[in-house]
C-alpha cells in the first residue's frame, strides 16, 4: 500500500511524515487553499528531504505552462491535478501527473480508465475537507490503479481491507489543525495503512 501524505506547508511536517513511512508528500499549490505553499518555500522542503520520497504537487484548475512553471521550480516530481474546466493540456506536461477524478455519485465512477487515478470526494471547496467516498461503490471495480482520498484516518483505515487500493492519500485525517500535520497521527496512520490486505 503506497501512502500519500498531502498538505504538507514545512520541513518539520515532512521529516516526521517520511520517518513515519510515507511514500510521497503533496504540495499544495492552489492558493486558496490553508494548506497553499509558495513553489520556492516548497522547494527549500524538497531540497532538504531524503531520497526515495517521491514530491507531488497539488493544482486546481491550471493551464499546463503554470503546471511545469510550478514543478520545475518546486521541483516536484508528480502532479496531482484537478482539472474541472479542461485547462490541462496533458500531452504537454513536462511531469509525470496523476488525473484526480473528484467523484459525487456513483456513476462518476465511470470516469475510471486504464491510467493510475487519485479518487476523492467531491466537496465544494476541492478537497482536504475530510469528507468520505462511499466504500461500497467500489465494490465491483478493479482498484490496483487507483489511489483513495477522502476523511481516511488511522481509525477508519482498516475498512479498505479486501479492495486492493494501490493507495491511499491523507491530508486532514493527519493534521493537529490546517495546515500542520501531527506527528503521532502520521505515525498511526502508516502503521494502521501498512496493516490493509
Ligand atoms: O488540502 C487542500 O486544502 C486542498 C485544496 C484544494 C484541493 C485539494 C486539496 N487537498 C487535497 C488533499 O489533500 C487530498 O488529496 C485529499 O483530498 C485528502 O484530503 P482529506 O480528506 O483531508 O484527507
Amino acid at each position: 500500500m503506497k501512502i500519500k501524505i498531502c498538505g504538507i506547508t514545512n520541513l518539520q511536517d515532512a521529516l516526521d511524515a517520511i520517518e513515519a513511512g510515507a511514500d510521497a508528500l503533496g504540495f499544495v499549490f492552489y492558493s486558496k487553499s490553508p494548506r497553499y505553499i509558495d513553489p520556492f518555500e516548497a522547494r527549500k522542503i524538497v531540497d532538504a528531504i531524503p531520497p526515495f520520497v517521491q514530491t507531488v504537487g497539488l493544482f486546481v484548475n491550471e493551464n499546463e505552462h503554470y503546471i511545469n512553471q510550478v514543478c520545475a521550480n518546486a521541483k516536484m516530481q508528480l502532479a496531482q491535478i484537478i482539472d474541472d474546466f479542461n485547462y490541462t493540456d496533458f500531452e504537454i506536461l513536462d511531469v509525470k501527473y496523476i488525473k484526480v477524478l473528484r467523484i459525487k455519485e456513483k456513476n462518476d465512477l465511470n470516469l475510471i480508465d486504464d491510467n493510475f487515478a487519485l479518487v476523492d470526494a467531491f466537496v465544494e471547496g476541492f478537497g482536504g475537507e475530510g469528507k468520505r467516498l462511499a466504500l461500497e461503490w467500489f465494490d465491483k471495480i478493479d482498484c490496483s490503479k487507483l489511489i483513495i482520498a477522502g476523511g481516511l484516518t488511522s481509525k477508519n483505515l482498516n475498512e479498505l481491507s479486501g479492495y486492493g487500493f494501490y493507495g491511499v492519500d491523507v491530508s486532514s485525517g493527519v493534521e493537529e489543525f490546517k495546515g500542520k500535520k501531527s506527528k503521532l497521527k502520521m505515525i498511526e496512520f502508516v502503521k494502521e495503512a501498512n496493516e490493509i490486505i
